[in-house]
């Protein structure tokens, strides 16, 4: 399975001009690299426009749902769609939606952990719902977003149930560049399993983003790392068989033991 992560800068406040850059990259993509599976970032419709959030947030999911299936349709791609402020019953959560080739909604997310570093828990409701898995090309993936990837727990939760391949969609700021970076390797390692993550650069409101998208192998080799400041697109190529491999020379899920933990 081949991926193109589109390191991006949000315009902020702007979901039609953010359209209108990604359709115009899947376009090109199309034309060149023709990739089987895409990656966006985090709040790639808006950036942290946070007291603009409830009039420009979608409404239960659209217009991003039918744009991103139609985009996943007309292109034969797969897309881990990022994540995008989602205006449910009121309340704004921060939502991911995955698409198969056939613009089939194969799976949806709600970042659980708020940030409170970045305000989030005054403008957003965290999501409420277990995490799972999907599958894409009979392979078992997972999502997080962002602040997520500081609790190993939930991608410990993932591995368990079968991903071999854990998306982080971040906004990730550049103060904290390093934790950004550390602990996605960490998360590979530990769990032995690809992580593939697409994060924005550029600043909004005096905090910059910090890049550093990653391509991770089960084995925690870093196979592609974008730069800290530059719009730019990541690829790589994922192969199952290497993470049963990794798993099998380093048996960490026979040797738990976690009835004792
Ligand atoms: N958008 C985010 O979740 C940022 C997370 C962050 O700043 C951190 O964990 O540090």
């Amino acid at each position: 399975m081949k991926f193109a992560i589109y390191q991006m800068e949000v315009v902020a406040g702007n979901p039609e001009k953010n359209r209108e850059k990604v359709q115009q990259w899947v376009k090109e993509l199309a034309l060149g690299e023709k990739p089987d599976t895409i990656v966006l970032p985090e709040l790639w419709t808006t950036s942290y426009t946070l007291e603009q959030l409830q009039d420009v947030a979608d409404d239960a999911g659209e217009p991003t749902r039918s744009f991103l299936s139609e985009l996943a349709k007309e292109y034969d791609v797969n897309i881990v769609g990022g994540s995008v402020a989602n205006k449910v019953d009121g309340k704004v959560y921060n939502t991911s939606f995955v698409f198969n080739r056939e613009g089939k909604l194969v799976h949806e997310y709600s970042k659980i952990h708020l940030v409170p570093m970045l305000n989030e828990p005054l403008y957003l409701s965290g999501g409420q719902e277990k995490v799972k898995t999907f599958e894409l090309e009979g392979v078992k993936m997972g999502v997080i977003i962002c602040y997520d990837l500081r609790f190993p727990e939930l991608a410990r939760q993932l591995a368990l149930d079968g991903a071999q391949v854990l998306f982080v969609v971040a906004e990730w700021p550049t103060p904290r560049r390093r934790h950004w970076t550390s602990l996605q390797v960490a998360r590979a390692i530990e769990n032995q399993m690809y992580v593939v993550s697409s994060n924005n650069i550029g600043s909004l409101n005096g905090v910059e983003y910090a890049g550093a998208s990653m391509i991770i192998d089960p084995w925690g080799d870093v196979l592609a790392q974008g730069s800290d400041n530059e719009e730019e697109i990541l690829t790589g190529s994922l192969n199952p068989d290497r993470v049963l491999e990794v798993r099998k020379e380093v048996p960490i899920f026979d040797s738990r033991v976690p009835h004792l933990y």
